[in-house]
Formats: C-alpha cells, sequence, structure tokens
C-alpha cells in the first residue's frame, strides 16, 4: 500500500486523483492539502479522499508526496514542508512547471525526488508524463513514480533535465493548442454558416479521431496526412495555405516560448526559493 499526499487539490491534482482512483487505488490512501475550504470540500465529495487546511498534516506518514502547486507558491510550501519532513524520508515527486531538481533539494533537503511534467487528460487516463529523477531516487522508487504516472496514462523517461523544459512546451501545454485549434476550427465553420454545436462537435471528433488514428495504426503523422491529402483536393489547398502562413515556424516559436518561460519560472525562484 503506498499512501499519496497531495499538495495543493487544483486542477492538476484533480486529474491524477481521478486516475489514480479509477485504476483502483483506494481513496483512503489518497490525503490532500490545499488552503481552500471550498476546494478541500469539493475534493472531499467527489473522490472521497481525506483533505487537510495544513501541510504537515497531510503528508505525516506519506509514502509519496506529489506537489502540485504553481511554481510562485513554492517557496511558501517548502518553508511549512522542511519542518514537517525532518526525520521522513518520502518519495517527493514534482508537477510545477519549470521548477529544477537541483532546487527542490536545496529548499527540501536531501530527497529523492522525481520531477514530472505530465498534462490534464491525465483525468481520463490518457495523460503524457515526462519524468527525470534526481541520483537519490532508487530503482523502487522509479518504479513507484512510473506506477504513479502510467496509472494516468503514458509516460517516458527524460535523461537530461534540461529538456524537461521542452517535454512541458509539449506535452504539459500541448492540449491547450490542441483546444485553440478546435476552437479556432469551430470560428471559421460557424463564419461560414455551420451551426455552433454542428461545428464543435465535428471539430471535436475529428481531432478524437486524428489522435486515435495516430496511436491505433502507429503510422507517422506525415503518412496518415498524405492519405487524407487527394492531389489537388481540398486537404492540400487548406495545407498549402497553412504553410504560407508558417505553421511550422509558428509552432516552433510557440513551443520555444514556452519553454523560454518553464526556464523564466525557475530563475524567478533562484533567489533561496524566494521570488527574485
Ligand atoms: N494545468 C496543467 O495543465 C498542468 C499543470 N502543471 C503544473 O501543476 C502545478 C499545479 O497546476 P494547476 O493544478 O493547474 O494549478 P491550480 O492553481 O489549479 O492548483 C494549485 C492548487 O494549490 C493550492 N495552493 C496554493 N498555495 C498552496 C500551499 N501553500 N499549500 C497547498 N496548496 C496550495 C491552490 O489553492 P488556491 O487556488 O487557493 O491558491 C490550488 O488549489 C503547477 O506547478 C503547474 O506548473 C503541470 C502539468 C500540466
Ligand atoms: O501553463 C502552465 O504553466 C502549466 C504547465 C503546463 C501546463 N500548464
Amino acid at each position: 500500500m503506498t499512501r499519496i499526499a497531495f499538495i495543493g487539490g487544483g486542477n492538476m491534482a484533480r486529474s491524477l486523483i481521478g486516475g489514480l482512483l479509477a485504476t483502483g487505488l483506494a481513496p483512503a490512501d489518497i490525503r490532500v492539502a490545499d488552503p481552500l475550504a471550498e476546494t478541500r470540500e469539493r475534493l472531499g465529495r467527489d473522490f472521497g479522499v481525506a483533505t487537510w487546511a495544513e501541510n504537515r498534516l497531510a503528508v505525516a506518514d506519506a509514502d509519496v508526496i506529489v506537489l502540485a502547486v504553481k511554481p510562485q507558491a513554492m517557496p511558501k510550501v517548502h518553508g511549512e514542508l522542511r519542518m514537517a519532513l525532518q526525520g521522513q524520508r518520502p518519495l517527493l515527486i514534482s508537477i510545477a512547471a519549470g521548477v529544477r531538481l537541483d532546487q527542490l533539494e536545496r529548499w527540501l533537503g536531501a530527497l529523492p525526488i522525481v520531477r514530472c511534467m505530465p498534462n490534464t487528460p491525465a483525468l481520463i487516463g490518457a495523460g503524457a508524463t515526462g519524468l527525470c529523477a534526481n541520483h537519490r531516487v532508487s530503482a523502487a522508487q522509479r518504479a513507484q513514480a512510473q506506477h504513479i504516472m502510467d496509472a494516468v496514462g503514458l509516460t517516458r523517461w527524460i535523461d537530461d533535465e534540461a529538456l524537461m523544459d521542452t517535454v512541458t512546451a509539449l506535452s504539459g501545454s500541448g492540449p491547450a493548442y490542441f483546444f485553440a485549434l478546435v476552437e479556432a476550427l469551430e470560428e471559421a465553420a460557424v463564419a461560414q454558416g455551420l451551426p455552433r454545436e454542428t461545428a464543435r462537435a465535428l471539430a471535436a471528433q475529428t481531432c478524437l479521431g486524428a489522435g486515435r488514428m495516430l496511436e491505433e495504426t502507429g503510422e507517422a503523422p506525415a503518412e496518415l496526412r498524405r492519405r487524407v491529402t487527394s492531389p489537388n483536393g481540398t486537404t492540400q489547398a487548406a495545407l498549402e495555405s497553412f504553410a504560407a502562413d508558417g505553421l511550422p515556424r509558428m509552432t516552433a516559436r510557440a513551443v520555444a516560448a514556452a519553454t523560454r518561460r518553464g526556464a523564466e519560472l525557475a530563475a524567478a525562484l533562484d533567489n533561496n526559493g524566494n521570488p527574485a
């Protein structure tokens, strides 16, 4: 039995808790700390997990602690946890964007730490998570972290921590890019006269269908794209328009901006955990 304590009960904690419970983990093995009474009540109601207002109470006797707060909340959290964790040696899992392993060690002590970058589809078991461990993480703890993240979707270990900001920019933020594309497709179709509900349903199902084809056929995206694109047909007209408007360059710039932002979030915390 693994007791997992979540620090922060927001969007990502909800996604992970929902996914873990769906795989059979007992609600009694999950505890959550969040400052907001309303958030705690909702977690208790929706998932049947125990909640606390104080972080130190939630982490007592936890085997795994998941830090699920915004990077900006880290200074407060590490101040509260450092004392509480004296004499305890849990596995720490941080999902905070940008925050580096060396920073977490400096703030929380020489603990085994896995830095993860999941995404919100974890809520429906379709998450994608990159994981990166410090040298204190044992093989058993590595398996433990992977087990938790496997419960909510696909996992990949990232050996070079510097690439975790890239993972964040790709799959951490990525669901929002696809939602934005579905929104844009919906708007384009509505502008041409399609009823909104129909436009949204067709756009969303197309996104789902394309994703499932990638997964189920194992074909390269370029090959699947080629099969949709009849010579001189409608798809070719649209793809040429995308190319003329610089879709690959736009995408590369967006991913670079998100990657940079991850590093900035960490740099802002470098002053002993306090915002610079
Ligand atoms: N959202 C996403 O798609 C992803 C997010 N992440 C990372 O996950 C982390 C959480 O993001 P997300 O779930 O979206 O954020 P949320 O704001 O939804 O959740 C964070 C929660 O932590 C609570 N909190 C704030 N301060 C403390 C504290 N001192 N102790 C305990 N809890 C506290 C917040 O309460 P209150 O609201 O009252 O401040 C809030 O309920 C971030 O670091 C983010 O980078 C990673 C992958 C994907
Ligand atoms: O936008 C953010 O900073 C977080 C990290 C990845 C997804 N959401």
